[in-house]
């Protein structure tokens, strides 16, 4: 059986082949190295299954801070998938029924899912898209997402689910009681995936819409603003997505972002600041945190 792999290409200065072999060893592959005209040209591999695209870049990230420590030019980093053709396979065998924080469980479309459980079960058959909940920043959405969803705290809340990937996030917000989600993602394949899982789910197209498309197309959709949003992408994108994302929400409003690590949360938290958000608590999985905001107006 054949397995889909990161190649993992690092294109740099001699000088720092022994730290990005000690990244790369951290990172949970080993690289082999080439000499190219003055610089050095790394190859490394991993399992698609180990490794999700925010994982990459922060790997790419935490390369360029090691060059500017060493003071040598950042490195050229890149990924790309190869071997694909038994992707689904061999990925499948890798991913079993999860429980997550203290309300949900992610049951693979696959399996059959257990007979006594209280929890809000998500079935997910996410493809090629992100968010199957394995990943440490969708956890911490979904643990965010059950402290704001609570029974007894729900009314008529509305959703939005910015880079919806598979679809998780908004499912788990609709399964918990929100009355109506609207979840974007720009990539077509991570929409599709997602109305496939709206389907499995079986929750009303009109219950949660799926778009391609991002915030403006929210901001369409939505006039009004909605009480809740969710945002699992990399930091630079929320960075400069906050203005748009204050935009859309109400004076109520609250906003759970993740897909940031550690050291990339101060000036996401200055941003929130200026916009008018107060940080109600940052939440930490090994080196990713969320963040769990509210408007500061109340
Ligand atoms: C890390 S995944 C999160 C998936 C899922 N929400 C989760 O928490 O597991 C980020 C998703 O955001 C999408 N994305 C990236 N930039 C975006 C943007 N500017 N607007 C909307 N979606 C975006 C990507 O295509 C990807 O599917």
């Amino acid at each position: 059986m054949s397995n889909s792999w990161w190649e993992i290409r690092i294109l740099c200065d001699p000088q720092l082949e022994e730290s990005v072999f000690w990244r790369l060893e951290r990172f949970g592959c080993s690289g082999t190295a080439t000499e190219v005209k003055s610089s050095a040209l790394i190859r490394a591999y991993i399992p698609q299954f180990q490794a999700q695209l925010l994982d990459l870049a922060a790997l790419s990230l935490w390369l360029a801070q090691d060059a500017i420590l060493a003071e040598v030019a950042p490195p050229l980093t890149q990924w790309k998938l190869i071997d694909e053709e038994d992707w689904s396979s061999s990925w499948k065998q890798h991913w079993q029924i999860t429980e997550i924080g203290d309300r949900f469980l992610i049951n693979p479309a696959w399996l059959t899912p257990p007979e006594n459980t209280n929890r809000a079960i998500i079935f997910l058959d996410p493809g090629v898209a992100f968010g199957t909940g394995a990943h440490q920043t969708t956890q911490l959405c979904l643990e965010s997402l059950e402290m704001r969803l609570l029974p007894d705290h729900m009314g008529e809340l509305v959703i939005a689910d910015v880079g919806c990937g598979s679809g998780i996030l908004s499912i788990g917000a609709v399964l918990l009681g929100a009355q109506k989600a609207y979840a974007v993602d720009t990539d077509p394949l991570a929409v599709q995936s997602a109305r496939s899982n709206r389907h499995l789910n079986r929750i009303d197209p009109s219950d949660l819409v799926i778009n391609k498309g991002s915030v403006e197309e929210l901001m369409a959709l939505v006039p009004d603003g909605v009480d809740g949003i969710v945002c699992n992408i990399l930091a630079e994108v929320i960075l400069d997505m906050i203005p748009q994302l204050t935009q859309l929400a109400k004076p109520t409003s609250w906003m759970i972002l993740s897909g940031i690590l550690v050291g990339q949360a101060q000036p996401i938290s200055a941003k929130l600041e200026e916009y008018g958000w107060l940080v109600a608590t940052l939440w930490k999985k090994d080196d990713w945190c969320c963040f769990n905001v509210r408007r500061n107006n109340r």
